[in-house]
């Protein structure tokens, strides 16, 4: 895997390895049952969107302004590696952001690594981007982003010219020398992942000719609507029911204001935990409900969720609507796993949804949750057992009995739930507490704040 690597960067690795350490105050919390949801609440901006927004108006000559930014750990960490990249990110206290971006082409070479914590978006994407440029970086990231899969990005990004020296199993702290010019490709993508298709059109808006990514099986298309808001030319064709799309090079993108719709993903624990605890009646407003992320709130409705859209609109170029959740008992079916990939971060709140319903809830097709931020899989079997949940954990998937919309009954004193550094797995068990007999301790809140820093504070809300 190992290409010429200047001596310099090379250094810079074993240096880059010792300082993967995880910083955080470790804070234990117990949620426990209290009365129903109710009111309405704003969830934050859209972590993919927000993501995006500050990665393709860093590459914009001029200025952009993006209204409703997550200011999550993750995207922090996007918008820090960006300014190390050559953009100006300014956050104004009307909580608006501006960013000057560097150019396509243009970007610089970090004099420090770029340290992506906990985000997998933040790591690939960037990867992509810095693929097709003359410069070299090192990636560093928290203990659970340094065990995720690199190696889904370095054979694309590869064949398309870089260099990448990535530590053993193809993980962080890795080393990327970029190519200039790069060679376009044309890649079906063996998993189905928005992370790899978005990095490799990133690394085609530098490469001279046409990129090509062939989708199998659709992922979340906000890199496709938002570069073609930003001035990129981009084609999306479909072949034998396979999603091509093709993006031309040696591109200019021009500044736009973003405004961020509300994250369906963190929308999802409110959306759950208002159907499960009896007496809610719950406004969610501007939910984003992209066709290619809206999988939670279809398979809810199956199950008997009483979910309605209030003031279906556009926000920024994606669907929003306001979303009134009311308690519904859930009963348990089989899950397509067809739709997967526009869920795929809720599975774990979908379980805690399923632990509670009447009946068996079966998931299948599930691989990749093994791995997001922890094993999804085996990190929620586990912690639903010990909150009491009848459930059976399989190569690919959950089988889940539920109680009947009984209170989840069973945690032993003093259990903790294990969160592995998956904010995903803290909030999922957050919303198991409120519909359990004794409460749920979990080992760590911290991870929250990655992706939904006023999570805690909407719970209180909520449920006064
Ligand atoms: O492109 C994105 O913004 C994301 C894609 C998904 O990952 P994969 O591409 O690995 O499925 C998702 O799990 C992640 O939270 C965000
Ligand atoms: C998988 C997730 O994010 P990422 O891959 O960006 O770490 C997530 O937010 O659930």
């Amino acid at each position: 895997m190992i290409k010429s690597v200047p001596a310099r960067a090379r250094r810079a690795l074993p240096e880059a390895r010792g300082a993967v350490k995880d910083r955080r105050l470790m804070t234990s919390h117990s949620f426990a049952a209290h009365g129903p949801l109710r009111g309405t609440i704003r969830v934050p901006g859209d972590k993919s969107i927000s993501h995006r927004a500050l990665m393709f108006a860093g590459l914009a000559v001029g200025q952009s302004r993006i209204t409703g930014l997550l200011e999550g750990e993750d995207v922090l960490a996007t918008a820090a590696a960006m300014r190390q990249l050559g953009a100006s990110i300014l956050r104004g206290a009307d909580g608006k952001w501006t960013v000057h971006g560097a150019g396509v082409g243009s970007l610089l070479e970090p004099k420090t690594a770029l340290d992506m914590g906990n985000s997998g978006t933040s790591a690939r994407l960037l990867m992509g981007l810095i693929a097709s440029h003359a410069i070299t970086a090192t990636f560093t990231g928290d203990a659970s982003l340094s065990g995720r899969p690199m190696k889904r990005v370095i054979d694309p990004l590869m064949q398309m010219g870089a260099s990448i020296e990535a530590s053993p199993g193809g993980t962080l702290p890795l080393m990327l020398r970029g190519a200039q010019p790069a060679v376009p490709i044309t890649y079906r993508l063996p998993v189905a992942s928005a992370q790899v298709k978005s990095a490799v059109l990133l690394a085609g808006l530098n490469t001279p000719g046409i990129t090509r990514v062939i989708e199998p099986v659709p992922t979340r298309d906000h890199t496709e609507r938002m570069l073609t808001g930003f001035g990129a030319r981009l084609e999306v064709g479909e072949e034998g029911g396979e999603r091509i799309i093709a993006i031309h090079g040696e591109a200019d993108l021009r500044p736009m204001d973003v405004t961020v719709p509300g994250d369906p993903s963190s929308a999802a624990f409110f959306m759950v935990a208002a159907t499960l605890v009896p007496g809610s009646d719950l406004t969610i407003r501007n939910v984003g409900l992209n066709p290619t992320r809206a999988g939670l709130l279809h398979v809810l409705r199956q199950m008997g969720a009483d979910i309605t859209e209030v003031d279906a609109r556009d926000v920024g170029g994606e669907p929003v609507a306001d979303l009134k959740v009311r308690h519904a008992q859930l009963a348990g079916i089989d899950i397509d796993p067809a739709i997967a990939p526009s869920m795929i971060d809720e599975f774990p709140v979908l379980f805690v949804a399923a632990a509670l319903a009447s009946g068996t809830t079966r998931t299948t097709g599930l691989e990749e949750l093994r791995v997001k931020e922890s094993d999804r899989l085996a990190v929620m079997a586990a912690a639903l057992k010990l909150a009491g949940a009848r459930v059976e954990e399989h190569e690919d998937g959950l089988t889940i009995h539920g109680t009947g919309g009984d209170p989840l009954a069973g945690t032993p004193e003093g259990a903790l739930v294990a969160t592995r550094l998956d904010h995903r797995i803290a909030m999922s068990m957050a919303i198991a507490g409120l519909a359990s007999r004794d409460g749920v301790r979990i080992d760590d809140t911290s991870p929250i704040n990655t992706s939904f820093p006023t999570f805690m504070g909407l719970l209180a809300e909520a449920g006064q």
